[in-house]
């Protein structure tokens, strides 16, 4: 198993894209931006797309994703999530104002994208990667995802403070390799943060204790100008841990 960083920051400019995960060739973790670094070619082997919650920086991607390869599927793309981003979804989005309903079109026994709802505790089973719907804690409803192939194990923080549900979850997993997890403010923002439930290093330290594996570590979700202050923060007071800030292209590889 392989996941591709198409984007990663927690907002856009220059090189900048917002949230999106390629595992393997068919799947993404969220559809933010990112989601535009792929070719024409690569969109058209995409067949699922999870999501974590309904911000706009997570889901921009797919109106003009299934617009792109419309005539040109034959099957269409599944879209998972929780029962309230797709309400989101259905009603923000693709509500003929926004964007068309592409899930009743070209036609509504054949349309181009299928919501299908997932619940937090819930495992989709493809080709024999083994993906988990876990519940986190943010602004709007939120979930992290874990996903095994064989023996290895990635897990994908979405967007979250403080919360129990995350951890122990993961501690649930008889190992995990690699963990990409948010932390959008420096400690100086702690306040915004608290307010947007995104985490800061000092929250983000503290939850990390409750984590009994040890992972590779990625750091995601920085909001543009901050990176290196966030990212300095969380190494000074973390030196023992594997821990590195991810960029857009990184391969993780499993
Ligand atoms: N009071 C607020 N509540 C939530 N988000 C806020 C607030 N003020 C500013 N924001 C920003 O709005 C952004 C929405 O997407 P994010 O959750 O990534 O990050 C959020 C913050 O950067």
């Amino acid at each position: 198993m392989q996941v591709r960083t198409l984007g990663c920051s927690g907002g856009i400019g220059g090189e900048l894209r917002t949230t999106c995960f390629q595992v393997d060739d068919d799947i993404l973790i969220d559809a933010g931006t990112g989601l535009g670094n792929l070719s024409l070619e690569q969109m058209k082997g995409i067949r699922h797309i999870f999501l974590t919650h309904s911000h706009l920086d997570h889901l921009a991607g797919i109106p003009l994703m299934v617009d792109s390869i419309f005539g040109d599927i034959t099957e269409p793309v599944v879209v998972h999530a929780a029962p309230a981003t797709l309400a989101a979804l259905r009603e923000h989005i693709f509500n003929w104002v926004i964007w068309p309903d592409f899930s009743i079109l070209p036609t509504a026994s054949r349309p181009v994208i299928r919501f299908e709802a997932m619940q937090p505790g819930e495992v989709v089973e493809l080709d024999g990667r083994r993906i988990e719907m876990i519940e986190v804690n943010h602004v709007v409803p939120g979930v992290a995802y874990c996903i095994e192939k064989g023996v290895k194990t990635f897990a994908f923080s979405g967007d979250t403070t403080t919360n129990d549900t995350l951890w122990p979850a993961l501690n649930r997993h008889a190992r995990l390799d690699a963990l990409v997890v948010e932390c959008a403010f420096a400690d100086e923002d702690e306040a915004l943060s608290q307010k947007a439930f995104h985490y800061c290093p000092r929250t983000l330290i503290a939850d990390l204790a409750k984590l009994n594996h040890r992972p590779r570590i990625y750091i995601t979700h920085l909001k543009p100008g901050a990176e290196d202050r966030i990212v300095a923060q969380l190494q000074a007071r973390l030196p023992d841990l594997e821990l590195r800030r991810l960029s857009g292209g990184q391969l993780i590889r499993l």
